[in-house]
């Protein structure tokens, strides 16, 4: 029997939809949203029944039913810190969502895909979700007591990633020591140890490799004067670290294309934030090297800053020395979420239950 699947990830500016059967892809669309509408709503939450309807109109249009699915898988959010893996959207999850201790579009995944799921009776579920943690205790340390560093990345892309490159070794996931670098409008860089990733930056909270559009770790002394100058309220601090930092804050666009175009035309402060990205990057492998002292099978890098050739060879020039290097541009979150799906579907993995 095939079994047909509903993907759907919302992200900031848009709300990706798909629908596989079985390992093949039927059907793939993204539905952009005009970030000065998205504006307009007071909080990611109310958003739900607008990017709801545009996924209901988008496969009415293509002549897709739902009555056809077999389950319904969105990307997940804010959470509390959970293992890996595929949950079922139950009671306890919609409720977590509904009420998320951080604003995220993919708070909404779940939440969108249990309302469409409901209507003919399937299953919903989410897999990897941003708040996955394997860390281990000793990278918990803050070095201040009372402040924890906590595990919030690119779970569902890195696992994904991670699984790919392991095969791609010959090795299997569960028994390979492997870097990934998603680097994307975020950027994470995960230790994967035996199938676990007991290392890796928050890619929400300032901490890490500067990214298109997030400032990465600060000088704490400065943010502070900052935070307490007056000329701040917090959200515009927020806003400064995720969102306006990084290449946004130096050039004003998160697309690294047109950083690119603009170092291309001789722009010397633009070459060298490009190559000051990398360098970053290359120094958070390094430290995730430390992390599995020394034993890499392999560092992948992926996410949109991938296809950038200029990117990844400086970032390969530093690490090249640690472990072989595979790039993997993009992300392929789409697939990961329906292949999460179809393992429960097929019974190959039993769904997780969130409590
Ligand atoms: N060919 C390319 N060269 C350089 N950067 C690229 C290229 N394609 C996409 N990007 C950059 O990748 C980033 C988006 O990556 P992506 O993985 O799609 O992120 P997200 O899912 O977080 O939005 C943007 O900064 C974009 O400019
Ligand atoms: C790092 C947590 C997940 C995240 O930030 O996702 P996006 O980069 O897609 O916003």
């Amino acid at each position: 029997m095939k079994f047909r699947v509903l993907a759907i990830n919302p992200g900031s500016t848009s709300t990706k939809v798909a629908v596989y059967e079985d390992d093949a892809v039927q059907f793939s669309e993204v539905i952009n949203h005009a970030s000065e509408y998205l504006e307009t709503f007071s909080s990611v939450a109310a958003q739900y029944a607008f990017r709801h309807n545009a996924i209901i109109s988008l496969l009415q249009e293509n002549n897709i039913s739902i009555h056809t699915l077999h389950a319904v898988v969105g990307r997940g959010g804010f959470l509390k810190p959970i293992a890996s893996g595929t949950y079922v959207v139950n009671e306890a999850m919609v409720k977590a969502l509904e009420n998320p201790w951080k604003e995220h579009a993919s708070n909404l995944g779940g939440l969108i895909a249990r309302k469409i799921a409901d209507e003919v009776g399937i299953q919903a579920y989410i897999v990897d979700p941003v708040v996955v943690d394997e860390m281990m205790s000793v990278a918990r340390f803050s070095g201040l007591k009372g402040i924890e560093r906590q595990s919030i990345f690119h779970a569902l892309n890195q696992k994904a990633v991670a699984r790919r490159l392991a095969e791609d070794i010959d090795k299997a996931y569960g028994s390979s020591n492997v870097i990934i670098a998603h680097l994307g409008g975020g950027i994470t860089v995960g230790a994967h140890q035996c199938g676990k990733v007991v290392d890796v930056n928050n890619g929400l909270d300032g901490e890490g490799a500067f990214s298109p559009e997030r400032s990465g770790t600060l000088p704490v002394g400065d943010i502070i004067k900052r935070c307490f100058s007056g000329r701040y309220s917090e959200d515009a601090i927020k806003r400064q670290i995720v969102g306006g930092g990084g290449m946004v804050s130096y050039f004003g666009t998160n697309d690294v294309r047109e950083v690119e175009a603009l170092a291309a035309r001789h722009d010397e402060e633009a070459s060298l934030a490009i190559d000051a990205m990398a360098y970053q990057v290359s120094k958070e492998i390094g430290a995730m090297a430390a992390v599995l002292e020394g034993n890499v099978d392999a560092i992948a890098l992926t996410g949109g800053v991938a296809y950038s050739e200029v990117i990844t060879q400086s970032i390969m020039k530093r690490i090249a020395f640690i472990a072989p290097v595979h790039i993997y541009p993009g992300e392929d979150e789409m697939t990961a979420l329906a292949m999460g799906a179809l393992r429960v579907l097929k019974q190959e993995e039993e769904a997780k239950e969130y409590e």
